[in-house]
């Protein structure tokens, strides 16, 4: 059984390394206010976070660069409110990781206005100096790799990434980076299924994935696609669970439901 679940305790930090031990699934969502936060935290969701996703799905911008601290840090703080037990993480905005003081400064601001417990940062190379900071002065880190929307421009679009054999090397060195950097978790986002699944079994820290196959540690997914709220063409790694349920709480324990018996996500809803 899910200790964390069954008692109401909160979910820590050494909880979710023990769940990927155990071979026991981290489920996922994000939110960015009190009332979905609760949603999720009575469902049984372990980890919520405020992504970044936000500046899309909640400003209706088309990309996540616009997201400013500041509206990460009020975000955070509604969703904070809403929580009892589900671990808080909050994303760092495009830029406010960009050197080791300005991260510390405001991963200060996530922890301390916000009540994040860890904060999620993408890329690797230079990322992982500041990994590094964070980690000495006592923040939790979430790395995140493959599709980082905040590349958007370089890369030219949402893709799938880590599908030519040199990028998949790539992709499985700059993993190892960011463990090796002190990161707690890894998000791997829109990757081949195989390559997760490799990734997976060669880290020591649990993979969190969206579009990266069902071998990962755990899943995340963006809390509107999962309500099937979000306009236009929908990726492929969704899933409409308010479709087949009666209240949002309900699609929220099915998505907790199939990411623990490891029916989501299925061949269809990966690369
Ligand atoms: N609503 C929402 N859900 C998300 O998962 C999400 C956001 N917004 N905003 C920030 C990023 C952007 N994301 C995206 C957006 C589009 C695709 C997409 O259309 N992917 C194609 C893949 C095409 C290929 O094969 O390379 C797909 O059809 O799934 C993927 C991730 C993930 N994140
Ligand atoms: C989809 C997740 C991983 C994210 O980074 C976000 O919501 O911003
Ligand atoms: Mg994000």
């Amino acid at each position: 059984m899910y200790a964390n679940a069954a008692t109401g305790a909160p979910v820590t930090v050494p909880d979710l390394h023990e769940r990927k031990r155990r071979a026991e699934k981290i489920v996922s969502i994000t939110s960015y206010d009190a009332s979905i936060a609760a949603r999720a935290d009575e469902a049984g969701v372990d980890l919520v976070l405020v992504g970044d996703s936000l500046g899309m799905v909640v400003q209706g911008h088309t990309s996540t660069l616009p997201v400013t601290v500041d509206a990460m840090v009020y975000h955070t703080a509604c969703v904070a409110r809403g929580l009892r037990r589900a671990l808080l993480v909050a994303d760092m905005p495009f830029m406010s990781f960009r050197d080791p003081a300005t991260a510390l400064t405001n991963a200060a601001r996530l922890m301390a206005e916000g009540g994040a417990a860890m904060v999620k940062l993408e890329g690797a190379g230079w990322v992982c100096e500041v990994i590094d900071a964070l980690k000495r002065h006592e923040v939790p880190v979430c790395a995140h790799l493959g599709l980082t929307p905040q590349s958007v421009h370089r890369l030219g679009g949402y893709r799938v990434q880590g599908r030519a054999s040199a990028d998949a090397q790539r992709l499985k060195a700059d993993a190892k980076a960011v463990q090796d950097a002190g990161a707690d978790l890894l998000v791997l986002e829109c990757v081949p299924a195989t390559l997760a699944a490799e990734i997976t079994q060669e880290l020591r820290i649990p993979t969190i994935g969206i579009g990266a196959g069902a071998a990962c540690d755990g899943q995340v997914l963006v809390v509107y696609d999962l309500l099937g709220i979000t306009p236009g063409k929908r990726p492929r790694f969704t899933k409409d669970f308010l479709a087949s349920t009666q209240s949002v709480v309900d699609a929220i324990a099915a998505y907790t439901h199939a990411v623990r018996s490891g029916e989501f996500p299925a061949a269809e809803h990966s690369y």
